[in-house]
């Protein structure tokens, strides 16, 4: 099963907004940049408004695609297409119950992410 999934890299002031994965979900138990599945003949682009929307309550004003990662966990494959969010009106929270934290690029590290974001953790580390 392939799935393809538009993810947000929300930036404000050297922090970034990341949110923990249900234990009952696809990797959870672990921290996320939000997002979600595009449907089906929606692009990227659409979808991580929608999905930053629906998760974060946020409506993104500004954002530049960073790359695709895909990654196969075995049981599912996934293509991420990571974006920067640069601008957004409102204020990112957790609009599904999750818990969600701004956290210090310099601190992403101590974070544990699922496996296809190790590369973009890096990156960002590396950046600062
Ligand atoms: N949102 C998000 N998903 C990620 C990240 N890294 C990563 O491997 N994934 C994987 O991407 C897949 C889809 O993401 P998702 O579960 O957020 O999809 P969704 O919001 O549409 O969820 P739903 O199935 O509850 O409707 C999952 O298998 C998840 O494990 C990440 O940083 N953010
Ligand atoms: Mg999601």
């Amino acid at each position: 099963m392939l799935v393809r999934v538009a993810v947000g890299i929300i930036l404000r002031g050297g922090a970034v907004f990341i949110a923990l994965r249900n234990s009952n979900q696809h990797q959870g138990g672990l921290w996320e940049f939000p997002g979600g599945k595009c449907e089906s003949s929606e692009s990227a682009e659409k979808a991580l408004a929608r999905e930053l929307k629906e998760e974060c309550g946020i409506a993104v004003t500004e954002s530049s695609f960073y790359k695709t990662i895909s990654h196969d966990y075995g049981d599912k494959q996934v293509e991420l297409c990571f974006y920067k969010v640069t601008g957004f009106d409102g204020e990112p929270e957790g609009s599904e119950g999750q818990t969600v934290s701004w956290v210090a690029i310099s601190n992403l590290s101590t974070y544990r992410f699922p496996e296809a974001n190790q590369q973009i953790v890096s990156e960002l580390m590396a950046a600062v």
